[in-house]
């Protein structure tokens, strides 16, 4: 007899899955790619079926670009909500008017068709009803927020789910919404226990499956404090290397819409190229740096389970991607695993660990966009270390967070990063202070010295495993810059031994990046 779960999907032992040819790929897809390519990613599962077990983790659908998809559309029925009048009912109605009109549109079985427009016009009242009691309570909670923007998920992988069975691969819908125990958590958020215990949870959901794929929301649980809050966007990228981590996967596969990482941005350097592989640490420092390819508390996870990480196009799912490969386990450092375990180093390009095999080459360059640079000059009564000091307590106090510092012992520069503006005005218009931590943190750092701010400005970035051992090649990356008449505001060398960075105006960025690429990447052809 056939053993069955209640959802009738055939159970099969866990021993058998680990036997199954290949093990488990968890493939992650993004809002962008469910919105533009849903039939490509059918393609793309059916063909991962018949090679091994296939779990899949989907963000909420965009149709154009991610600032109009479901999850900013959910975030501003949130505000609506916040105000007087049914405003966020025409934000409800559009979330729900393109679900379906995605699913007529490529949704074949009448049956199919008409149960999953059923299940949208159900999360869609139920996404109204959370909407009127947050504003009859005049606030909408963390929790409240959460659940709100949990509804795009699960829209969009209950039409993957459909559109998958519709083309015959059977699969199944698996909503976290409320993964997460907080019981369970006893207080301690986001420590290595509660992912640990998230993961083996994650793999309970799936094996539950059975032979069926698992569509799995990539928004996981009621964590206190907020998912929004605590991991931020992009944090289905998190949850797919839980999944990864919980299977104990022989490979995580993030889709995107590019085919892997380049040795620079391939919009603005045409002649970049693809990188067959990266090391975790490229890849945490590029992300970090501007080219966000995948979220950071993602490698984290997978890197330390020792899972590889595979980018792929859904454009072009022949094309071989980019690997981000595991360290050698005992290099791992478990407290940090993206960073080298040793304490002690040697920057000798004699060390027998950097004799690397080929041209010595930089990985790749990238720019970060909107950053600010803030000074502070000490007034000579205080003294240095006291100085450093109380500039930390008051970012900290303040919520700002440092991308980039140089200093001297009564000099600190440092690059700060902020999404939304902190300051406005330019061109003939004055210059004024929107962020109300930021003034904050300039009135109180003036305690300590003279304060100055220079807006507008970008970080750019020569990343590369092979740098440390590349004598001169600080020398040539700002030469280059000089050479084309680029200004460096501020310098950063020698923090990380995989990155050399520096300050640049904004007006800049493209130009910078693409006479970099072209001196420092093609003549070592
Ligand atoms: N070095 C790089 N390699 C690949 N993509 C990069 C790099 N630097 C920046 N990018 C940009 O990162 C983006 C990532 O791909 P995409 O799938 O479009 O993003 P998202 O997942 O945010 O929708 C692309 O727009 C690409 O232009
Ligand atoms: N839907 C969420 C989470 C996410 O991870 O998105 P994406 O995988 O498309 O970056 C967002 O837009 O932030």
């Amino acid at each position: 007899m056939v053993d069955t779960y209640a959802n009738g999907a055939v159970r099969i032992a866990h021993t058998e899955e680990k036997e199954l040819p290949g093990g488990w790929v968890v493939l992650k897809f993004g809002g962008t790619s469910v919105g533009k390519f849903a039939e490509g990613i059918v393609e793309v599962v059916g063909a991962g079926t018949k090679v091994g077990r296939t779990a899949v983790v989907c963000s909420a659908r965009s149709n154009s670009t991610k600032l109009e998809g479901t999850t900013n559309r959910l975030l501003r029925a949130a505000r609506a909500a916040e105000k007087p009048g049914r405003h966020y009912d025409e934000i409800v109605e559009a979330i729900r008017a393109d679900h379906v009109q995605a699913a007529k549109e490529t949704i074949k079985s009448p049956e199919i068709l008409l149960a999953f427009t059923e299940d949208v016009g159900e999360e869609c009242e139920n996404l109204s009803k959370l909407l009127e009691s947050a504003q009859v309570m005049e606030e909408v909670t963390t929790r409240a927020e959460d659940m709100i923007v949990s509804k795009g998920e699960k829209l969009s992988c209950r039409y993957m789910a459909a559109l998958l069975e519709d083309r015959s691969v059977p699969a199944q819908f698996v909503d976290l919404s409320s993964i997460v125990k907080t019981h369970k958590i006893n207080g301690q958020v986001l420590n290595e226990q509660f992912y640990a215990d998230l993961s083996a949870a994650l793999a309970e959901e799936v094996y539950a499956c059975g032979n069926k794929v698992p569509v799995i929301t990539g928004y996981f649980g009621a964590i206190p404090g907020g998912l929004l809050n605590l991991i931020g966007r992009g944090y289905t990228d998190l949850c797919a290397a839980l999944v990864a981590v919980g299977l104990r996967a022989r490979e995580l596969q993030v889709w995107k819409e590019v085919d892997g990482i380049f040795t620079a941005d391939p919009r603005k350097v045409p002649t970049a190229r693809l990188l067959p592989s990266v090391t975790p640490a490229e890849a945490a420092e590029l992300t970090f740096y501007g080219s966000e390819v995948i979220h950071p508390a993602t490698m984290k996870q997978v890197i330390r389970a020792r899972i590889p990480i595979r980018i792929k196009n859904v454009m072009n799912p022949r094309g071989p991607g980019t690997i981000i490969f595991p360290d050698a386990i005992e290099n791992i450092n478990p407290r940090a695993p993206l960073h080298d375990a040793r304490l002690f180093r040697t920057r000798s390009v004699s060390d027998a660990t950097s004799q690397v095999a080929g041209p010595k080459r930089p990985t790749a360059v990238t720019i970060k966009h909107k950053i600010m640079v803030l000074n502070v000059h000490s007034n000579e009564r205080t003294r240095s270390e006291g100085f450093l000091m109380n500039i930390f307590r008051l970012l900290l106090k303040w919520h700002l967070s440092v991308d980039l510092i140089a200093s001297s012992e009564v000099h600190v520069s440092m690059a700060l990063h902020s999404e939304s503006a902190m300051i406005s005005g330019g061109g003939d218009d004055e210059y004024k202070i929107d962020n109300e931590d930021l003034r904050g943190a300039v009135a109180d750092l003036s305690e300590y010295g003279v304060v100055d701010l220079v807006p507008d400005m970008a970080i750019v970035s020569l990343v590369g495993r092979q740098l440390k051992n590349m004598v001169g090649i600080a020398g040539k990356f700002f030469s280059v810059l000089g050479d084309n008449n680029i200004n460096i505001e501020m310098i950063s060398q020698g923090a990380s031994e995989i990155n050399i960075s520096c300050v640049i105006e904004e007006r800049e960025a493209d130009r910078a990046l693409n006479v970099l690429h072209t001196n420092l990447f093609t003549f070592l052809e």
